[in-house]
């Protein structure tokens, strides 16, 4: 591009930012300059009028006012901003939801910019969304920002996608891989590979240094998925490989936030650099991807060839022309999503570190249980069948997940329904409060506090019915056993082999509301055990 329409894009975009901005302020004022506002209990009361005087017919029938009073109530909408502004001043949009749930009970409607919104309270209604009524709720966002991300379709996506046939078939497909059976074939591959990988990347650990704890995860989580789902592993100092767990990290960072314009379109604009640069990181993260795990192994594939990982799985559907029809450029993207699943992961596990070292009395639970395992095996490593014996350890990883509250992918609604016995129109977009879930003092004791003997009976792991960090029903997570896999491993095995201390000075609070963490993250001081 030459400098001249350099400056012209620039100038254009600051006038652009000067004008939203100038059109939000306005906006923002709207309610002191007491404009007139659209109300859905104003427009009830209107349509009631108009039925009390005239009996009105919509539609294929009569609308009684008993089915007009199904409309779920909610905050005042405003124009163009709808109820946004409702959302300001929380550290996590989902504390003002819950809000709602306290104001308005377990549905409230809101229009959020142009989008028809419910937000959905409490675990009877969320099931109702998520399981009861799952085919009625299981489109995704259509949000510009997703088509953007996902090379002008959102349908590339396993998790943005709407639901379809070949959504089903790409689950279907999956299912063996993320979720293999204890003691199958798959899940000792998996053992092997993770604890090779840990192996490896604490030897590059030394002795009383300060590690950085997010690069650490990162390549063990990256390397695992590779191997596990590639069957190709990269040597850690290839730039192609730091540049790929780079990129996936950033692009998970970026959907993983809530954006204005997702509501506001007009606010996009101010978003192109941004999404560009995006655009390009996915474009890196496919070449390289397709130079190393895919190589000439689609031309190889013939008749006869046996499916050996995920790759293989994808090719034969591909090449054999199973239904429904997959596109080997469709199928690259699954890939990229399932091998990005790393960086959740790894993600989450940066978080889970952050608790740790803020308790030191965790820290030294989780290392007793691993030392008594070890002892009574015989072994040096945690493997992923102790897992049963180090219930302890399974319950920091729920407490994280749950202190950590990240929110349930919205769901759409794909045709006009209810919820709780309020109507939802087909296209209104689902918020379900997971955050309340996890964070309500009704359902929690001290529920701020990070406390795993919460998750435990009796020595035994309990999950509470109401706590659903992975979502439910048809459009749940797709990489819960893998995260539960990885975790365990990567933190048995860590705090098994060193201590981690927190370093004078630093910050080491979890930010809540997303998996994302930024990446520059915690640094610990790391001291080798003597065991
Ligand atoms: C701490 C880690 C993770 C958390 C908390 C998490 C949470 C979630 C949640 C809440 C949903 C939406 C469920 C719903 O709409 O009902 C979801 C969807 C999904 N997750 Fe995860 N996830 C994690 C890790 C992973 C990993 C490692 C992978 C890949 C291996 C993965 C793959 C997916 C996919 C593909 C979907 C979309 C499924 C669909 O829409 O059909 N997730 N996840």
């Amino acid at each position: 591009m030459d400098r001249v329409s350099v400056t012209l894009l620039s100038s254009s975009s600051t006038a652009y930012l000067m004008v939203s901005c100038f059109l939000l302020t306005l906006l923002m004022l709207l309610p002191e300059l007491k404009q007139k506002v659209f109300v859905r209990s104003e427009v009830l009361q209107a349509l009631r009028q108009l039925i009390g005087s005239v009996g009105v017919t919509f539609g294929s029938g009569d609308i009684t006012e008993h089915e007009l009073e199904k409309l779920a109530p909610g905050p005042k909408n405003y124009p163009i901003i709808g109820a946004l502004k409702e959302l300001n001043g929380y550290e996590v949009p989902y504390q003002a939801f819950s809000e709602f749930g306290q104001r308005y009970g377990p549905v409230t409607a809101l229009r959020l910019g142009s989008v028809n919104a419910v937000v959905v309270n409490g675990i009877d209604s969320i099931k109702e969304v998520l399981i009861n009524k799952g085919q009625h709720f299981d489109s995704r966002p259509n949000f510009r920002r997703y088509q953007l991300l996902f090379s002008g379709n959102k349908e590339n996506s396993l998790a943005f996608c709407d639901w379809s046939e070949v959504q089903k078939a790409r689950r279907d497909m999956l299912v063996p891989h993320t979720f293999p059976r204890n003691f199958s074939g798959r899940f000792e591959e998996l053992n092997t590979i993770v604890v090779d990988e840990i192996s490896h990347m604490l030897g590059t650990v030394r002795d009383g240094t300060t590690v950085a704890i997010k690069p650490l995860v990162l390549s063990i989580c990256a390397n695992a998925f590779s191997q596990y789902f590639g069957s190709y592993r990269f040597e850690v100092e290839d730039e192609r490989f730091q540049q790929l767990v780079r990129n996936f990290d950033q692009i998970f960072y970026e959907v993983n936030q809530g954006y204005a314009a997702d509501f506001l379109p007009f606010l996009l604009p101010l978003h192109r650099q941004n999404l560009r640069r995006m655009d390009r990181l996915a474009e890196e993260i496919r070449t390289i991807i397709l130079e190393t795990i895919i190589g000439d192994r689609y031309e190889r594939w013939g008749e006869g060839s046996e499916p050996c990982d995920y790759v293989d799985s994808l090719i034969e559907h591909v090449k054999a022309g199973r239904g429904p029809a997959l596109e080997w450029e469709t199928a690259l993207f699954a890939l990229e999503d399932i091998v990005g699943g790393h960086s959740a992961v790894g993600n989450f596990l940066v978080k889970a570190f952050g608790y740790i070292v803020q308790h030191p009395e965790v820290q030294q639970r989780i290392q007793a249980e691993a030392d008594d395992v070890l002892e009574r095996h015989g072994r040096q490593v945690i493997e992923l069948t102790d897992r049963a014996e180090m219930p302890y350890t399974e319950a920091v990883i729920m407490e994280a997940l749950r202190l950590i509250a990240s929110p349930i992918v919205p769901h759409v609604a794909n045709q006009d329904s209810q919820i709780g016995g309020f109507t939802v129109a087909k296209d209104t977009l689902i918020f379900l409060n997971n955050y309340d879930l996890s964070m309500s003092p009704q359902l929690w004791d001290a529920p701020e506090s990070f406390q795993p003997e919460r998750f435990l009976q009796q020595g035994r792991v309990v999950k509470p019915d109401f706590f659903i960090p992975f979502g439910a029903g048809r459009r749940s997570c797709m990489g819960y056993r893998m995260t539960q896999l990885l975790s365990f491993s990567i933190i048995a095995n860590l705090l098994r082999a060193y201590t981690i201390a927190p370093i004078e000075g630093q910050d080491y609070r979890v930010p809540v509301g997303s998996l994302a963490m930024p990446e520059q993250s915690y640094n610990f001081h790391v001291s080798a055990r003597n065991c």
